[in-house]
């Protein structure tokens, strides 16, 4: 007896590039990925001009959701000229949260009231304390909320995992270098999103979490390292005239694995077409292919004789798990499974884990001397 699928409802935030990408993507028939549990429609999108929304959804879903086009629902999604419009909307069960860092906390939070679950894009807040702040608001009101790394749910990402976790196929993990930078400095203006202190610009919050999410998947979430925190967090900032950072560097050190991550995140390099996220091991390496935050396929290098120093290696073998999506349905579907079980914490991804890399972006930060204008943050770390 087949069970018709649970059908996540969206109610979309913000009109713009990331929104737009995520629409796109969880339009595509679950089917197509070996999906029939959960599906997605979109049932709204606020903007804050109405004709932005409506082309929005005319240029990106004309025909609704996965479940709107198949029948599986019967409401077409509605175009608001306000925020408030979608967290009214009663065909809503879940908001994605697309709209600019400095707008995340409070936007959650005006969703969060409204009694709708929330699934909001990355960086998730501005610091710590404003997480702890939202939480506290799902606690109470028993909603969902998590904060949108997708790369968390990328299946080259889960492959590694367990290739290192469960098949120990590089030994014991030593080393992990990640990278995601662009070569934005000088092609964008200082009033871009990623270069002005108006709007918490900066790598570290932008591109910074996907190093970040290399390093949790794969040292902290190693079954040794019994998911504690990293001991030391070093960093070194290159602060832009505007007062965000354009440049910065981290690491992070495992002591009970032994391990330690070395992250960069800069709008010096384009590093985004190759290779930029590596793993060594006591007996081999993986070097992931493609971007960081969406890899599509790892190669395996094995060391010819793990007790030589400096020894060969044996020749290079490719796993391709190239997919068509785009990628942030992986989380979407996550999200949605959730829903369907009822959890207001993702268990990839739960709350504590999100207080913990805020926390360590805090304290990069107030190490590389990056501080937020005064008004950006809207509740103050202690
Ligand atoms: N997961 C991922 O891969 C990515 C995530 N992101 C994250 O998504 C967020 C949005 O980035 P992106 O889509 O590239 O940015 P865009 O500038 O394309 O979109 C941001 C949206 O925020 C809304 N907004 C609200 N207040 C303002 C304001 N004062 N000025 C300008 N826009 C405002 C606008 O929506 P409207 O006009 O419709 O009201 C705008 O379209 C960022 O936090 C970023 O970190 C970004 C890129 C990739
Ligand atoms: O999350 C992101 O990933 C891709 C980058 O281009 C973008 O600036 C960033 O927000």
């Amino acid at each position: 007896m087949s069970t018709n699928p649970f059908v996540a409802q969206w109610g979309i935030l913000g009109c713009g590039w990331i929104s737009s990408e995520f629409v796109k993507d969880i339009c595509r028939p679950p089917s197509s990925r070996g999906v029939n549990d959960i599906s997605h429609a979109v049932a709204a999108a606020g903007s804050r001009s109405l004709s932005k929304a409506e082309e929005f959804l005319e240029t990106n879903i004309p025909n609704g959701g996965a479940a709107q086009q198949d029948g599986s629902v019967d409401f077409k999604p509605k175009a608001y000229g306000s925020y408030q419009g979608v967290i009214e909307d009663p065909n809503v069960n879940i908001v994605y949260v697309g709209t600019l860092n400095v707008c995340h906390y409070e936007d959650a939070k005006l969703c969060l009231d409204a009694g709708k679950h929330v699934l909001l894009e990355k960086p998730a807040t501005l610091n710590a304390a404003e997480w702890r702040s939202l939480v506290s608001i799902a606690r109470k009101k028993n909603l969902f909320l998590m904060e949108a790394v997708w790369t968390r749910f990328n299946p080259v990402l889960l492959a590694v995992q367990k290739a290192i976790h469960q098949e120990n196929v590089i030994g014991d993990v030593r080393c992990l270098y990640s990278d995601l930078s662009m070569n934005s400095l000088g092609i964008r203006p200082d009033s871009d999103r990623l270069l002005s202190a108006d709007l918490a610009g900066g790598p570290l919050l932008d591109l910074g979490p996907y190093p970040l999410v290399w390093s949790m998947m794969m040292l902290y979430h190693h079954p040794k390292n019994e998911k504690t925190a990293p001991a030391k967090i070093g960093s070194t900032m290159l602060l832009h005239h505007t007062g965000v950072d354009v440049a910065t560097n981290f690491a992070l050190t495992f002591p009970k694995i032994n391990a330690i991550a070395n992250c960069t995140a800069n709008l010096l390099s384009a590093t985004q077409q190759s290779q930029h996220t590596r793993i060594v091991g006591s007996t081999g390496e993986i070097l992931v292919q493609g971007i960081t935050s969406r890899p599509t396929s790892y190669i395996l290098r094995k060391r010819k004789d793990p007790s030589v120093e400096n020894g060969d290696y044996l020749p290079d073998k490719l796993v391709d798990l190239t997919f068509k999506e785009g990628g942030l349905v992986f989380e979407a579907d996550a999200v949605a499974r959730c829903l369907k079980d009822g959890l207001v914490e993702c268990p990839q991804l739960p709350w504590n884990e999100t207080e913990l890399t805020m926390s360590i972006f805090d304290q990069i930060r107030k190490e590389g001397g990056y501080k937020f204008l005064p008004g950006l943050e809207k509740v103050q770390l202690e």
